[in-house]
């Protein structure tokens, strides 16, 4: 019995010295790493970190008024406002225990962004994560590599003029529902933001499955749901460990994923057949697939493909990184546009002298320079989210020397309003910084990258300027619009930037339908 108790008695003092490390002692020693080499911030605190402090913040200032409308990042995020005045090259931030240093300087942006040789993982994402995606994006080193391979072929640009067809359904169903709307009292009030949901759940529904549309439009609504309740369990930091519990949430999680992998895996079985017999269709899972086996070919074995699991995955990664982020985008771009009128004239007239009342075709698209320098500002102004990477071991960036288990994070909503970068207008609404391309208006340096950088830069960047542009031409071409008085500017940062109460804009009825 007395040897039993000692083995309790150690097992409990040796879990416990553990738990005290992971709690205190590892985040203090990390603090005053970082403190002897300049990088400051709130004192880390027990087990929250400065989260509590965030969300105090948060609460005071997010209802307060802002000067400038465009000036948003008092507003989401005080707290990294306020240590981004203070510190302007880099601090840190708590989450929970887990340090994360802003980094700021373009040339260390590019260094971390660039990087190839694996210094800067993505950092790995947590079981609950698992069950909603994963895919591309959360991969590192060599899986990570073969996937790329694997997925860029399909989001070609060649590839993209053979999906534009299927772009111009899902935009017209759209345009036709709001002329009806319309139609009645000359003008009507919509809710982008819903609208833009909508739209491109179903443009990405239609250009990854083509004739299985339907089922496509089954599984966007099931993963919709899916970010919902993630989201949610996201919101228990109080109980992490509700996350393994059979509860309510977690349940119909599972049940969710278990029922998107069967909708899936029927779909791309069925594919998979047709691709064997010839019969090859370019939508992005048939362009997917192919790409796949030609990958089996060329190495002679499966090892060199990706499994039925893998292909689930990328075909679940689209919806979460390519609908959510375009939605936002054509969202802002209304509300800005109601904000500055004279862009959206000088936009409608570009559309109408390139189109006059005929349907967008791809070459068309790419000759609208001031659509496209609007679409760049305004994800200079409203990007839709910020970048993190990690070390895992004691690595050297500039002349800092980062400890193992330090979370990078390269905010953008703060990079693109750097004064020393983009001059003293930098909280205007200026397209014309974009006249002459991307990379003059930032004198060639990270300082402008909302579709990230380096070898990890958005692979679906330009599907989704594609199925912008369209959008964007289309509601021009057949209205003009206004914030509703029932309209508030209040951008607020969940996973991504969005309008907390809705973006409701007034439509008004323009000529006859194109
Ligand atoms: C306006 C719309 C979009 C924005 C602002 C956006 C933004 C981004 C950003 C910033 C990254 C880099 C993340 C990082 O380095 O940590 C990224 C990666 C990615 N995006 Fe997009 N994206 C958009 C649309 C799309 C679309 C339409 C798709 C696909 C249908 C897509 C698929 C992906 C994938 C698969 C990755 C991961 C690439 C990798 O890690 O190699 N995105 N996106």
């Amino acid at each position: 019995m007395a040897v039993l108790m000692s083995v309790v008695y150690g097992v409990a003092i040796a879990w416990t010295l553990k738990l005290l490390y992971a709690i205190w002692w590892k985040p203090k020693a990390i603090e005053k790493k970082l403190r002897k080499q300049g990088i400051h911030g709130y004192p880390y605190k027990l087990i929250y970190g400065n989260t509590t402090e965030m969300m105090e913040l948060a609460k005071e200032k997010g209802s307060e008024p802002v000067e400038q409308p465009h000036d948003i990042v008092p507003r989401i995020n005080p707290l990294l406002h306020d240590l981004a005045t203070a510190h302007k090259k880099s601090f840190v931030v708590w989450y929970g225990t887990t340090p994360r240093v802003a980094i700021m300087e373009p040339n260390l942006i590019k260094e971390v962004l660039n990087n190839k040789t694996g210094d800067f993982p993505k950092p790995e994402i947590n079981s609950f994560t698992q069950l909603f995606v994963t895919g591309l994006a959360s991969y590192n080193g060599d899986k990570w590599a073969k996937h790329r391979k694997i997925v860029n072929p399909a989001f070609h640009v060649e590839k993209l003029k053979h999906m534009l067809p299927a772009f111009v359904v899902c935009t017209d169903e759209m345009i036709s529902k709001w002329r009806k709307l319309v139609n009645f009292m000359g003008s009507s009030e919509v809710d982008m933001s819903v609208e833009f949901q909508n739209l491109t759940g179903d443009v990405i529904s239609r250009a990854a499955f083509g004739s299985n549309f339907e089922e496509g439009r089954l599984i966007f609504l099931l993963q919709k749901e899916q970010g919902r309740l993630f989201l949610q369990s996201q919101m228990n930091i109080n109980f992490p460990l509700l996350r393994f519990l059979p509860t309510k949430v977690n349940k119909r999680m599972k049940h969710i994923n278990r029922e998107v992998g069967s909708l899936l895996t029927r779909i791309i079985e069925k594919r998979e057949k047709f691709i064997r017999a010839g019969d090859h269709k370019d939508d992005l899972l048939g362009l997917l697939l192919k790409s796949n086996l030609n990958e089996v070919e060329v190495n002679k074995n499966s090892d060199g493909g990706m499994s039925m699991a893998d292909v689930i995955e990328e075909c679940k990664l689209f919806y979460f990184a390519g609908q959510e982020t375009t939605s936002n985008l054509l969202t802002w771009t209304m509300i800005v546009l109601s904000m500055h009128n004279e862009w959206q004239e000088r936009a409608r007239e570009e559309v109408l002298q390139v189109f006059g009342n005929n349907k967008p075709d791809y070459d068309d698209l790419n000759r609208l320079k001031i659509v496209n320098m609007i679409l760049l500002e305004v994800m200079r102004l409203y990007p839709s989210t910020s970048l993190i990477r990690c070390t895992k071991k004691e690595t050297k960036l500039g002349d800092m020397s980062l400890p193992a288990g330090v979370q990078l994070f390269m905010p953008l909503h703060i990079v693109h309003r750097d004064k020393e970068q983009w001059g003293e207008d930098v909280m205007e609404f200026k397209p014309e910084r974009f006249s002459e391309g991307m990379f003059k208006a930032t004198k060639d340096k990270v300082s402008y990258f909302p579709f990230g950088w380096g070898p990890r830069i958005c692979v679906g960047q330009n599907f989704a300027m594609l199925e912008s542009k369209l959008a964007i031409a289309k509601i021009l071409q057949n209205f003009s619009f206004q914030l509703s008085p029932t309209y508030t500017h209040a951008p607020h940062a969940a996973v991504t930037l969005q309008p907390r109460y809705g973006a409701q804009v007034i439509l008004h009825k323009l000529g006859e339908c194109a």
